[in-house]
């Protein structure tokens, strides 16, 4: 069953061994029973200019689909957020089956894979690089995928995949509108505070991972699957799955649900 699936994935990169704080750490479990309603989260409000959109790229770890964030054009504000968060980019995890491949699991349930949309708090700070440092810099919307229905939305993006199979390859991308991948119910949600999952692992991210999930399609799944971690000079190529992180510890942090 998936609960054994977990122990067999070898994971992307080798976990530091101190990490800054350590204490709220992301991905986690959520698990429902144990999350705390909280009437005064508001829904989330996000405001995405498609014109904002400006190339897609193969990072070695995912591939990235970059935003222009010199202004708010696309912000994020409203949930658990004081101030307003600017998108600077999206990028999914997955595995190498639909059997596992979110970074979160909702009562230990896995998703074949799990969309991130990266903001950071321009209210606060003049740089995402700033921002990443900071307890309040960066908000991230975690969606998961199910494998069903194809997305129209999402086929744009699929399509542009091959163009960057390998690590550090580019190419321009723009007039894609980032709330097509959000479910229509984003006033659901689980939010606690933790960690960018790959290094730097900076904790400073106020995660909200929707109820709700988004369906793919086997097919489309199957194209990210057929990027590669590696660059096109190294001689063995190795395919661009099961890039999430292990699941870290809870460590007393209570995760709180927009819903009751
Ligand atoms: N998976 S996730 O938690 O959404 C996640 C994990 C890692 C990152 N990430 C990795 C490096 N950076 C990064 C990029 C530019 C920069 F100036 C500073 C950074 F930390 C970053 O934002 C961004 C998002
Ligand atoms: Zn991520």
């Amino acid at each position: 069953s998936s609960k054994y699936v977990l122990s067999q994935m070898h994971p992307m990169w080798q976990e530091p061994l101190a990490i800054p704080g350590g204490d709220r750490q992301s991905p986690i479990d959520i698990v429902v029973r144990k999350s705390v309603y909280d009437s005064e989260l508001k829904p989330l409000v996000t405001d995405y200019d498609p014109q904002t959109c400006q190339q897609i790229w193969n990072n070695g770890y995912s591939f990235l689909v970059e935003y222009d964030d010199t202004t708010d054009k696309s912000t994020v504000k409203g949930g658990p957020l004081q101030d307003k968060y600017r998108l600077c980019q999206f990028h999914f995890h997955w595995g190498e089956s639909n059997a596992w491949g979110s970074e979160h699991t909702v009562d230990r349930k896995l998703f074949p894979a799990e969309l991130h949309l990266v903001h950071w708090n321009s209210d606060k700070y003049s740089l995402f690089e700033e921002a990443v440092m900071e307890e309040n810099g960066l908000a991230v919307i975690g969606v998961f995928l199910k494998v069903g229905k194809r997305h129209e939305g999402l086929q744009k993006l699929v399509d542009a995949l091959p163009a960057i199979r390998h690590k550090n390859s580019v190419v321009d991308f723009n007039r894609f509108d980032p709330a097509c991948l959000l479910p229509s119910n984003t006033d659901d949600y689980w939010t606690y505070h933790g960690s960018l999952t790959t290094p730097p692992l900076t904790e400073s991210v106020t995660w909200m991972v929707m109820k709700q999930h988004i369906e793919v399609s086997h097919e489309q799944l199957a194209v990210f699957r057929s990027l590669l971690f590696t660059s096109a000079d190294e001689e063995v190529q190795k395919g661009m799955v099961n890039n999430f992180r292990v699941q870290q510890s809870q460590c007393g942090r209570t995760v709180r649900s927009s819903f009751s």
